[in-house]
């Protein structure tokens, strides 16, 4: 008899009550290493993602490993995410692999077995991916992840400056035609979400977002005056911390999203160092658990 896993939103749902909505970036920079005293190698990347996953368990309950952190030391580097990736999970840190891939439907559906498989070496409990080449060319990997519990985060509106020209571009085709291509991912991964079977006892959606603490919603052409979305959707929100985007405006930036957000922060919290990560990060625990939203 198989088991249903537990919806991915659930989850995260219950991950946020225990722990808050603060996310714990694992990105090994090589500056980062040089302060903490690693070398900038397979094995650097390595010490610095456990040391990471140690402070951030029991305080934090979510981390986001940047694979390309890893990448940049090929074949040990991803041997280095594995270790990274399997002690995250055994801690029983709910683990967002941000990989970032995008690509036609055939390929891009490979990512997601790596990412998300169960039993893959890289498994996560969820990923980044782009939609940039069409909400449609991420769809089965929306089935896949749905079925085996596990979540998406879709890039809407990146946290990046530059990322306006293209993000903010009006549609010219397809039923979201004078949608901005932010307004319409998001739209069509919250109508994703309403249209699971379950839809109406969910609290929390399984596929996500991204929208950066820097972004404009409204001029990106998103809904935040509109109504929370139901199920709630989740967004993956960088941004705060090092990018400038102030926690204490969490619930003006995010409007109607608000519920949904999940503060991730890298530098602002490693570069407190291998000694005081952990109670950086337990601060920062109860600063975000103190912010309305
Ligand atoms: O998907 C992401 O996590 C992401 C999306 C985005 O819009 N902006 C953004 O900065 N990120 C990632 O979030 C992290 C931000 O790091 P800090 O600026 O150091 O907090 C990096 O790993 C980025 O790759």
């Amino acid at each position: 008899m198989s088991v249903e896993p537990l919806p991915f939103g659930e989850r995260l749902e219950a991950v946020i009550a225990a722990y808050g909505r603060l996310c714990v970036g694992v990105d090994p920079h090589a500056s980062l290493l040089a302060s903490w005293g690693y070398d900038d190698s397979a094995a650097g990347v390595r010490e610095f993602g456990l040391r990471t996953i140690d402070a951030a368990a029991g305080r934090a309950g979510i981390v986001k490993p940047q694979v390309a952190f890893f990448e940049r030391h090929g074949a040990a580097g991803y041997a280095a995410l594995e270790r990274v990736l399997a002690e995250a999970r055994d801690a029983g840190l709910l683990v967002i692999a941000d990989a970032k891939r995008g690509d036609i439907g055939s390929s891009v559906d490979a990512y997601g077995e790596a990412w998300l498989r169960p039993g893959s070496s890289l498994e996560a409990d969820a990923m980044t991916i782009s939609a940039y080449q069409g909400l449609g060319s991420i769809e089965q990997v929306m089935v896949a992840a749905e079925r085996a519990g596990k979540g998406l985060f879709v890039l809407a509106a990146t946290s990046n400056p530059e990322a306006a020209a293209v993000q903010r571009a009006v549609l010219q085709q397809s039923s979201r035609a004078g949608s901005t291509v932010a307004g319409a991912i998001t739209a069509g991964v919250v109508a994703w979400n309403q249209g699971r079977a379950d839809a109406a006892e969910r609290s929390l959606g399984s596929i996500g977002v991204v929208i950066g603490a820097t972004v404009d919603l409204r001029a990106a052409g998103l809904d935040r005056d509109g109504e929370p979305p139901r199920p709630g959707l989740p967004v993956l929100a960088p941004g705060f911390g090092h990018q400038g985007g102030e926690l204490r405006e969490l619930r003006t930036i995010y409007g109607a999203y608000s519920s949904g957000v999940i503060v991730s922060e890298s530098r602002s919290l490693l570069a407190a160092g291998p000694d005081g990560l952990a109670d950086a990060v337990a601060r920062r625990v109860d600063e975000v658990g103190s912010v309305d939203v």
